[in-house]
């Protein structure tokens, strides 16, 4: 057990502290309950996109209680006469009906905008994100079949690249400086950042993707980008759109972008597929060059061409519906004009 070196937040929730103390089904768990989290929070955000999608309070943490001050109306509502865990089983119970526009009831916008707080604040403030990230380096051992940069390696090596080449890489999302991508060889050196810094001290940077410095030259771009399990983590469509756009800035020309999603924004979106994402890249100057599906993840291996995309970025401003189904997602990618 490690419950006796518990470390807790400011609200008393647990954070695991020792990653090796973790079981599996306890990872899983964790995990779970974080992809439930930033779906909740996707389904919010796209109901009120217009109000708050752009507004940095919502994303900022530290402003979770300024912004949700400024909302009195939802603040009457759930103070008056209710204590916290009936107001925390209300959450729950709308959390659980909250889906996506097309299926779900019309809901009132303090009623989402408490409840984004409420997610909001599991994942940034009461240890949610950095227990998914504990919790995800045990799940890459053991809940997805392993280290998703293996399988970046081997298309590397079939593409004839070796130590030979010389490349750098840049991390987005990383979590350990022992996955294959550091360790190869293949790639020196390699930077790796992440929104937190769990692992600060040990060679990752703590950095937002998104407002990373652009590189002055080519020199201080790199030969591969590698971005696993980091798209579908972006709350909107558009922010996964700039993201998208963003890795060209710091791409050398013929540089690669290996992508990795769950395998359900692929098979199981209304609003993507295999197909839609390569065309999306395409638009955005980029051939792919491998795909592969496992059992729960998809890796994608992009080149970057000489030139821009010709193709229509037009069809990409805007979410197309190619498929539904009652029990599909709304994962979707849409490019800024
Ligand atoms: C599921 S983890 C993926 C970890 C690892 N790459 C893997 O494949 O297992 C997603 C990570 O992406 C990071 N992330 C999300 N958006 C980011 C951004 N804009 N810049 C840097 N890191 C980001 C999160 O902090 C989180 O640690």
């Amino acid at each position: 057990m490690f419950a006796s070196r518990r470390k807790q937040t400011i609200s008393g929730k647990n954070i695991i502290k020792n990653i090796k103390r973790i079981k599996p089904a306890k990872a899983r768990k964790v995990i779970r309950r974080f992809h439930f989290l930033i779906e909740k929070r996707r389904n919010i955000c796209e109901y009120l996109e217009i109000e708050i999608s752009d507004n940095d309070e919502v994303r900022n943490a530290k402003n979770i209680n300024a912004f949700l001050s400024k909302v009195p109306l939802s603040k009457k509502e759930y103070n008056t006469g209710r204590n916290h865990k009936e107001r925390q089983k209300d959450i729950e119970e709308k959390l659980l009906h909250i889906d996506n526009k097309a299926t779900s009831e019309k809901w009132n916008t303090n009623e989402l905008i408490l409840c984004l707080g409420y997610v909001m604040k599991e994942i940034e403030l009461e240890g949610g994100l950095e227990n998914y990230q504990m919790a995800s380096q045990i799940g890459q051992d053991t809940n997805r079949g392993g280290d998703s940069s293996g399988i970046l390696i081997k298309w590397m090596k079939e593409l004839g690249r070796s130590k030979d080449n010389e490349m750098n890489a840049l991390e987005i999302g990383s979590l350990s400086v022992k996955n294959k991508i550091s360790t190869s060889g293949i790639f020196n050196p390699v930077i790796r950042i992440d929104l937190n810094n769990l692992n600060n001290d040990k060679g990752i940077i703590r950095q937002d993707f998104m407002k990373r410095p652009l590189p002055g030259n080519n020199e201080g771009k790199f030969d591969l980008i590698s971005c696993s399990l980091v798209l579908n983590f972006v709350p909107t469509p558009l922010e996964r759109g700039q993201m998208c756009e963003r890795f060209t800035k710091f791409l050398k020309t013929e540089g690669y972008l290996f992508v990795v999603l769950p395998l359900p924004c692929i098979s199981n979106s209304r609003y993507m597929n295999a197909e839609i994402f390569k065309s999306l890249m395409s638009t955005l100057g980029y051939n792919q060059l491998k795909y592969h599906e496992a059992n729960k993840v998809c890796y994608f291996l992009f080149q970057r061409q000489n030139d821009e995309g010709k193709a229509n970025k037009k069809q990409f401003y805007k979410k197309l519906k190619v498929r539904d189904g009652p029990k599909m997602n709304n994962f979707s990618i849409i490019l800024p004009q």
